[in-house]
């Protein structure tokens, strides 16, 4: 592909469009993988048809590489949601398309999970936080419905090779913190616009040495910064997660940034010394190391969501809760991101002890994440929240607060009924 050096982003858009391509340029790439999903699929899927209008043949382009979730009102709660599975599901099966299931979880925990993420891949969703399979190092972005219903019907979408704004992070994650920390950091520092239609790209000593579901936490969040994409290049780590997924999996050393790669900016940081951070109401970027909201009154703290509703998340969050019962007045809703994970959280013992505590364990979904199916918060409820968002009103009432953090956070916060830093606990 030429000898000019290469971002990853710049590397992954050339084998989609055929042809060595630099940033800032405008191709028409082939797409790897579309996911959709119960809330935009509907209206993609009636995109894909307006398209097809007049052809005899009204066919996705493969459907094999199409993968329809019922993840943000699953099990159906209301009718309307209950109509939306029927017309999907009813188009899953005139199309062969065979990737779905009702009850598997949130799509960015189903895709990577059941091996529909490689790295160098090009892979859209029609839902913002696709940039979470960045973590295996593809390139995934979200896309709104319309844009699905082209890629549905074409496999082709145009895109503006991104730039790329290049993190080295550097040092040892100090005990009771976490990669939810580091990347509330990030987006705290640069802001909600910091990565606008950028490919933020998370590298060094610090990212090599995080597990997958804690690089999964970073890369699902860099729409928060405003990325198009939160890149991790592959390295050993992935090649061992894929290899459970895809036995002759193996890893193209290909799939990184040159040395001498143009990026727009690099930002360094040694976080040896990171406090736990928190993300206060009603912003992602209104970000304060714990001890600046530790004491504040909690009603009910969500662990769960694409972002921090895997087994190691929920682990974590029981070892700060320790043997200690749930405060009093505190509800904890605890969602696992998949029926996998789920299982796993189950097979620990987490949920007789959690239901025993007074907690609730749901079934895999989206639950209160955004105000979705159930959970959601009242006037002037306050709620501590391991997922990605707290925009105004994002889990209920527009008179309620939401903060942002890590499950070990969330653990310490459950015994106390007040924001607490895990590591005074
Ligand atoms: C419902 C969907 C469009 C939305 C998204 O795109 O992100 C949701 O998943 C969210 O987290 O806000
Ligand atoms: S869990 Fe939350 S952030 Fe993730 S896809 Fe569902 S609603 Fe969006």
């Amino acid at each position: 592909m030429g000898n000019k050096p290469m971002t990853l982003a710049e590397k992954i858009f050339s084998k989609a469009a055929g042809r060595p391509v630099s940033a800032g340029e405008f191709v028409v790439a082939n797409i790897d993988r579309a996911m959709t999903h119960d809330i935009t699929g509907p209206l993609a899927v009636k995109g894909f048809y307006e398209i097809m209008e007049g052809k005899e043949e009204k066919k996705v382009w493969d459907p094999e590489k199409i993968v329809i979730i019922f993840d943000h009102q699953s099990p159906a709660d209301s009718v309307n949601a209950a109509q939306n599975h029927i017309y999907l599901r009813k188009f899953a099966q005139e199309q062969g398309i065979l990737n779905y299931d009702i009850y598997e979880g949130v799509c960015h925990q189903v895709l990577p999970e059941k091996g529909h993420v490689l790295p160098g891949d090009l892979i859209v969703g029609s839902d913002s936080h696709t940039c979470a399979y960045g973590s295996l190092g593809a390139f995934s972005t979200g896309l709104g419905s319309t844009d699905m219903a082209a890629v549905l019907a074409t496999g082709r979408l145009w895109f503006k090779v991104p730039e790329t704004l290049r993190f080295n992070i550097e040092g040892k994650l100090p005990e009771h913190v976490y990669s939810k920390d580091l990347i509330l950091h990030l987006i705290g520092d640069v802001g909600v616009e910091g990565a606008r239609y950028m490919a933020a790209e998370f590298g060094g000593e610090t990212v090599h040495n995080l597990s997958i579901s804690e690089r999964m936490t970073m890369s699902n969040m860099a729409i928060e910064m405003g990325g198009k994409a939160g890149l991790i290049e592959p390295d050993k780590v992935t090649e061992a997660y894929l290899k459970e997924r895809i036995p002759d999996f193996k890893l193209d050393s290909h799939w990184k940034s040159d040395v001498g790669a143009h990026f727009k900016e690099v930002r360094g940081y040694d976080i040896s010394e990171l406090e736990p951070q928190v993300a206060c109401p009603h912003n992602v970027d209104n970000v304060k190391p714990v001890t600046e909201v530790a004491g504040t009154k909690i009603d009910q703290i969500f662990v769960g969501s694409c972002t921090n509703g895997r087994f190691e998340d929920i682990k974590i969050m029981m070892e700060a809760m320790g043997n200690d019962p749930i405060a009093k007045g505190v509800r904890l809703i605890v969602v696992p991101a998949s029926r996998t994970e789920y299982m796993k959280v189950y097979r620990a013992g987490y949920v007789e002890t959690l239901m025993e505590k007074g907690a609730i364990v749901e079934s895999p979904c989206c639950g209160p994440c955004m105000g979705g199916s159930f959970g959601r918060l009242g006037d002037g409820e306050v709620g501590l929240s391991t997922s990605n968002r707290n925009f105004l009103g994002r889990q209920g009432s527009p008179h309620s607060f939401v903060y942002l953090s890590s499950p070990a956070t969330a653990g310490a916060s459950a015994i106390t009924g007040e924001i607490t830093d895990p590591r005074e606990i």
